[in-house]
């Protein structure tokens, strides 16, 4: 262990002990009371650094599920006399319905829509809970009881001040342990599109909604707390105003850190306080003063410093974390593998069609397993759209796709990943902030001991130790096979373009291929790179692999590759070895123009 992975243990343990001890130390109520509410809202920001910052799905409407769980136990407790535990399930489950299906309508929202969409969904429950005679419509419910458990209640503002710290510090790390999962992986995948997670097996449409509905119940305890803190609720504080708060905390903490929450939420809350106090004095007049500093302060943020002061203070004091692999880890189960020499991947008249025009024109040809085949052809020959149809990017439009004799045509790419098929893309799609092992660990995603959903509460509650090991050995060996061994922990973003490239190879050999598809591996390497990439590939080929590759560098397919398929305006218009093909007249004619 190093001394900065011990600094990086203590000192938050170290924090959260000082955090706890306070009212103890004799800090005054106004204090205690102002910490309270921080750690409230640092509860819903903790939500949103999951769904905003790590997968990039903007809410306004965070504010609205707060309200939820408030109102719930409220109604309850008063009503019906239950108590606030019976409050809090009954909240969460409300608030992870009401999520759910909100959910599944919005997730599906992309751009600026999503935002729009959060916005009138919050506007929506903040005026439910207004205009509902049974709430008390804009006077809300007072009356609200203590929590208690075993005996103790929880009456007064130093020991709500301390439930409400545990629950922060619960949320923290069990958003902490996500991050660092199987899944979390593939959310911090999100906000860079999700075609590279979906080629990994990876559900993104369910993906979304899971944090979805973990964001909004974590708001939804944070009401529940509140309720309870308040012992009254009315709908002001679950408007859109505290909507925005809630993001403003978010983005000036540090969007996509655990602790920028923490951060943002101390910030704007103290500063919210004390503006409260000045504003009004210092330009003589009564009024929400800060709500305009903040405006401008969010606007600032957003446009000079849109990654937050986390960031610059954990470069500082923290440095970034290393994943620990474990030597003794077992290895992952892998697929049966086809023996060398048998035909793996047919393609049959293969047709697609994009309205009138034909990108792909019944086109056929078959790869086997231990053979290298090489897709070439001009630019706008149709080589990326026959790779989108084995992948399963594009739906075919008519003719077939067999993998291993069963048909893969119309599957989906998460579908076709599990069969065994990985791939690399022609832009290459790494999530450049997460180190080198976890991109490659990125590709083991279906090979987890948990089925996905399993595999998230075990993430939440860090029950995936075991999976998490095995996961980050594989991702080790084929860093080591591929020669990036000595990279594991560096940003993937901070390796050169030929080292990225390679990083995919990693990444799709996680997966387990027997095909391995490459979309134009040799662009933008160097020739001591190639060489490299010629030999890797050359070696997997050794092992039984099967290689499809599009490329352009014709002396890289030429040198490497067993067969060739040439295409040109979407037709075939030669097959054959590297040598058949170099002299084929149609060829010269594609590439040439009969010189
Ligand atoms: N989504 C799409 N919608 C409409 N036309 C498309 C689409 N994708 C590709 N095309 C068209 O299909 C044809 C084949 O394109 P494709 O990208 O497959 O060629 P390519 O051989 O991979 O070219 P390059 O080497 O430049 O990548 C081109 O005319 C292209 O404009």
């Amino acid at each position: 262990m190093t001394n900065t992975l011990t600094l990086r243990t203590l000192l938050p343990v170290l924090f959260f002990a000082l955090v706890l001890a306070l009212p103890g130390l004799g800090v005054p109520p106004f204090w205690i009371t102002l910490l309270s509410y921080v750690g409230l809202y640092a509860i819903v920001a903790l939500g949103l650094v999951l769904l905003t910052g790590v997968a990039g799905l903007t809410s306004f409407g965070q504010a609205a599920f707060v309200g939820i769980g408030a109102y719930t136990t409220a109604y309850l407790t008063t009503h019906y006399g239950l108590s606030p535990w019976l409050g809090l399930l009954a909240g969460i489950a409300i608030t992870g319905v009401c999520a759910l299906l909100i959910g599944a309508v919005t997730m599906r929202i992309s751009g600026h829509y999503l935002p729009l969409s959060t916005i009138a969904w919050g506007l929506s429950l903040y005026y439910l809970f207004g205009n509902l005679e049974s709430l008390g419509k804009y006077d809300g419910i007072g009356g609200i009881p203590s929590i208690s458990m075993a005996g103790f209640e929880f009456g007064n503002g130093t020991s709500m001040y301390v439930l409400i710290w545990v629950v922060a510090i619960l949320a923290l790390v069990s958003v902490q342990n996500f991050l660092n999962s199987r899944a979390g992986r593939a959310v911090r995948a999100l906000k860079f599109g999700t075609v590279m997670p979906e080629a990994m097996g990876v559900d993104t449409a369910r993906m979304k909604i899971v944090i979805f509905v973990y964001a909004a119940i974590l708001a939804g305890i944070s009401g529940w707390l509140y309720a309870h803190l308040q012992h009254a609720v009315n709908p002001t504080p679950f408007g859109l105003k505290y909507g925005i708060d809630y993001l403003l905390m978010v983005v000036v903490g540090g969007a996509a850190h655990v602790w920028g929450a923490l951060l943002g939420a101390g910030l704007i809350t103290m500063l919210g306080n004390f503006l409260q106090e000045w504003l009004p004095g210092l330009l003589g007049s009564e009024g929400n003063f800060e709500a305009v500093v903040f405006g401008i302060a969010l606007v600032i943020f957003l446009q000079y410093a849109n990654e937050g002061l986390w960031p610059h203070i954990q470069a500082r004091f923290a440095g970034r974390s290393k994943v620990r692999v474990p030597a003794d880890a077992p290895p992952l189960e892998q697929l049966p593998k086809p023996a060398t020499g048998e035909t793996i991947l047919e393609v049959e008249a293969a047709r697609k069609q994009f309205g009138g025009l034909v990108a792909v024109n019944d086109v056929s040809f078959s790869v086997k397993a231990g053979e290298i085949v090489g897709l070439i052809g001009p630019n706008g020959a149709g080589k990326s759209t026959t790779f989108n149809l084995v992948t399963g990017v594009l739906s075919i439009t008519s003719g077939k796709v067999n993998y291993r004799g069963r048909s893969i045509a119309g599957l989906s790419s998460r579908q076709i990943a599990s069969r065994g098929i990985a791939r690399t893309f022609q832009h290459v799609r790494l999530v450049p902030g997460m180190s080198v092992l976890e991109n490659a660990a990125m590709g083991a995603y279906r090979r987890g001991d948990f089925a996905p959903q399993g595999g998230i509460l075990a993430g939440l509650l860090r029950l995936n130790r075991g999976e998490e090991g095995k996961i980050m050995a594989e991702a080790k060996r084929q860093l080591e096979r591929v020669g990036l061994g000595d990279m594991l922990d560096r940003p993937a973003g901070s390796l050169a373009l030929g080292q990225q490239r390679i990083l995919e190879i990693a990444r799709a050999l996680c997966c387990d291929p027997a095909l391995l598809l490459l979309d134009e591996p040799a662009a933008g390497l160097r020739l001591k790179e190639k060489e490299a990439l010629s030999e890797l590939l050359a070696k997997l080929r050794g092992e039984g692999m099967a290689v499809l590759l599009v490329e352009h560098d014709m002396d890289f397919v030429m040198r490497l590759t067993d067969h060739i398929v040439v295409m040109e305006f979407g037709t075939k218009i030669a097959e054959g070895t590297p040598a058949q093909i170099q002299v084929h007249p149609a060829v010269l004619e594609a590439y040439l123009g009969g010189v």
